[in-house]
C-alpha cells in the first residue's frame, strides 16, 4: 500500500527568458517542501505536501525539527533531504522513500555530509544527482551534490546491496590537474618535489600521504606524512576514505581523497609522491593528473644514493632495491606515465620537469585567485535551464535584479568520492539600457 500522501499541487512558472533573451519558461523542478515548520525557500515549489511522516503506517518516524525538500527519481522513489534547526552540530540527512515497496530506506551515505542550514533547496540534475543550495550560507559551503545514481554511486550500490548516496561539495572554478609523480625509492622524487615547492610555493601543494611505517628523524606528523596505524588505516580504506593504497616495502601507504582535494581549494596544484603501484590505481580512478616516472641514470647511482641517505637499515635497503628493479622496468613500459625523467644531474633533471610543467624559468606566476565569496541568502528561489540554475535572493520588494546569480553547471567535472569543481557562479546585474548583464 502507497503511503497516504496529501499532495496539493501548485505549479508556478517563472519567468526569465527577458534575463537571457531566451523564449523559455523555467520552473523549480519536483520539489517538494515539508515539515514542522516548512520554510518558504522558493517562489513556489513543485507540489507541497502536508505532514508526510505523520499519515504513515509503516511505524517510520523522525523526530524532525527543520525542514525538508523531496525529489522524486524515476517512477517509485523519493529522495527526502532533512535539515535539522540545530545547524552548527547537525548534518543533513537523507532518506528514501520507494512507493512500490511502501518502504523507508535510510541509505548509507558517503563522502563529507554538509552541515544542516535553516533552508535549502533542491534541484535534480540528469536524474543521477540532486544539487542542494543551502540558504544563509557563502558560496564556498553553499552548493552541495547528492549523488545518487552516478556511475561512482552504482558501483558502490554493487559493494553494499544496498541504497547508497554520496556527496559531493560543489567548488566554484576550475583547478590545475594533480601531478603525481613516481619512481623508485631514493631516486630523488623528494628532492625534486621540494625544489618545486620552494621555488613555487603558491602555486604548488604536496598531498600528504598516510603511511603505517615509522617517522624519520626529521619528519613531522602531518607535514611529512599522517602517521597512522595499520587498523585504523585499514578501517579508513573500507571506509572509502582513500583515492589510492598499496603495500609499499613491508608498510601501508595511501592518498586520502581530502589530501588531495585540500591543496586544491587553496587554489594550488597538488603533487602527489607514490609508488608505481599507487600512479596505477590513480591512473585507473576518477581523478584526471599528469603522471611523471623519475629513473635513475644507473642501478648503481640508486644504490648509491639510497645509501648514503642513511635513513634506512641494510635490510630495508636490500628490500627497497628489490621493489626497485619491478618498478624501474613498469615505469619504463608504456602506457603507465605520460613522460620519463632521468634524474642524473639534478639540475638538468629540475629544469626538464619545470619545462614539462610549463614553468618558465624563476617567475611564478601569481596563482590563481579563489572566487570572492558571495551570500546565498535563506530565503531564495531557484529556476532551472538546461544546466543553469538562476537564484533570486531578493525579496518582491526589493529590487529584483540585486542579488540574483546564475549557477552555470555545463562545466562541472570530478564528483564523488571527492568534490565537484567547474562550477561557475556568475552575477546577474542590470546595465544602464535595461537590458540584463552578467559578470
Ligand atoms: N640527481 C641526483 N644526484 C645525486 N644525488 C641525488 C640526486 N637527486 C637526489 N639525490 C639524493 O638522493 C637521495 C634520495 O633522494 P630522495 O630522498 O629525494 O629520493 P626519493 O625518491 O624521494 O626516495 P623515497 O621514495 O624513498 O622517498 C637524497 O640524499 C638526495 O639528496
Ligand atoms: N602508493 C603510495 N605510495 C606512496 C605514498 N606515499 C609515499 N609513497 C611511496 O612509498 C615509497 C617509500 O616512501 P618513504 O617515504 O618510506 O621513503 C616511495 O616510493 C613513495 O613514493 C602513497 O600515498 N601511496
Amino acid at each position: 500500500m502507497k503511503a497516504p500522501l496529501k499532495v496539493s499541487c501548485k505549479f508556478s512558472f517563472f519567468e526569465i527568458s527577458d534575463f537571457f533573451n531566451l523564449n523559455v519558461n523555467c520552473y523549480l523542478t519536483d520539489s517538494i517542501s515539508f515539515g514542522e515548520s516548512p520554510v518558504s525557500m522558493g517562489e513556489a515549489p513543485a507540489f507541497l505536501v502536508d505532514d508526510l511522516q505523520k499519515d504513515l503506517t509503516n511505524g517510520f518516524h523522525l523526530k524532525l525539527k527543520g525542514h525538508e525538500t523531496a525529489i522524486n527519481i524515476g517512477h517509485n522513489k523519493t529522495y527526502v533531504i532533512a535539515g535539522m534547526e540545530n545547524e552548527s552540530t547537525s548534518n543533513i540527512e537523507v532518506r528514501i522513500y520507494d512507493k512500490y515497496t511502501d518502504e523507508w530506506v535510510i541509505p548509507i551515505v558517503l563522502g563529507t555530509k554538509p552541515k544542516s542550514s535553516k533552508g535549502h533547496t533542491a534541484v535534480l540534475l540528469d536524474e543521477d544527482k540532486i544539487l542542494v543550495i543551502k540558504g544563509n550560507s557563502t558560496s564556498d559551503d553553499c552548493f552541495w551534490f547528492l549523488e545518487v545514481n552516478t556511475a561512482f554511486v552504482r558501483e558502490q550500490k554493487k559493494r553494499f546491496e544496498t541504497d547508497v548516496v554520496a556527496w559531493s561539495r560543489g567548488v566554484i572554478g576550475e583547478a590545475e590537474i594533480p601531478i603525481v609523480i613516481s619512481g623508485p625509492s631514493g631516486v630523488g622524487k623528494g628532492t625534486l618535489i621540494s625544489k618545486l615547492m620552494e621555488e613555487f610555493p603558491s602555486m604548488f601543494g604536496f598531498s600528504v600521504s598516510h603511511t603505517t611505517r615509522a617517522p624519520r628523524s626529521k619528519e613531522q606528523n602531518r607535514v611529512h606524512y599522517h602517521f597512522t596505524e595499520h587498523s585504523i588505516m585499514e578501517k579508513d580504506i573500507k571506509d572509502g576514505k582513500f583515492l589510492e593504497f598499496a603495500s609499499v616495502h613491508g608498510n601501508l601507504y595511501g592518498t586520502s581523497i581530502e589530501a588531495v582535494e585540500a591543496v586544491t581549494d587553496k587554489g594550488k596544484r597538488c603533487i602527489l609522491d607514490i609508488d608505481v603501484q599507487g600512479a596505477r590505481s590513480v591512473r585507473g580512478s576518477s581523478l584526471e593528473a599528469i603522471f611523471i616516472f623519475i629513473s635513475p641514470p644507473s642501478f648503481e647511482d640508486l644504490e648509491k644514493r639510497l645509501r648514503a641517505r642513511g635513513t634506512e637499515t641494510e635490510e630495508q635497503i636490500q628490500k627497497r632495491l628489490k621493489n626497485a628493479r619491478a618498478e624501474i622496468e613498469q615505469g619504463n613500459s608504456p602506457g603507465h606515465f605520460d613522460c620519463i625523467l632521468v634524474n642524473d644531474d639534478l639540475e638538468t633533471c629540475y629544469k626538464n620537469l619545470k619545462k614539462l610543467l610549463g614553468l618558465s624559468e624563476g617567475a611564478e606566476t601569481p596563482h590563481k585567485l579563489l572566487p570572492e565569496s558571495v551570500e546565498i541568502h535563506l530565503e531564495h528561489r531557484v529556476s532551472k535551464i538546461d544546466q543553469k540554475i538562476l537564484i533570486n535572493c531578493g525579496n518582491s520588494e526589493e529590487n529584483s535584479y540585486r542579488n540574483m546569480f546564475l549557477l552555470d553547471l555545463s562545466a562541472i567535472k570530478g564528483g564523488a568520492p571527492g568534490r565537484t569543481r567547474g562550477l561557475n557562479l556568475l552575477t546577474v546585474e542590470p546595465s544602464i539600457n535595461g537590458t540584463k548583464m552578467l559578470s
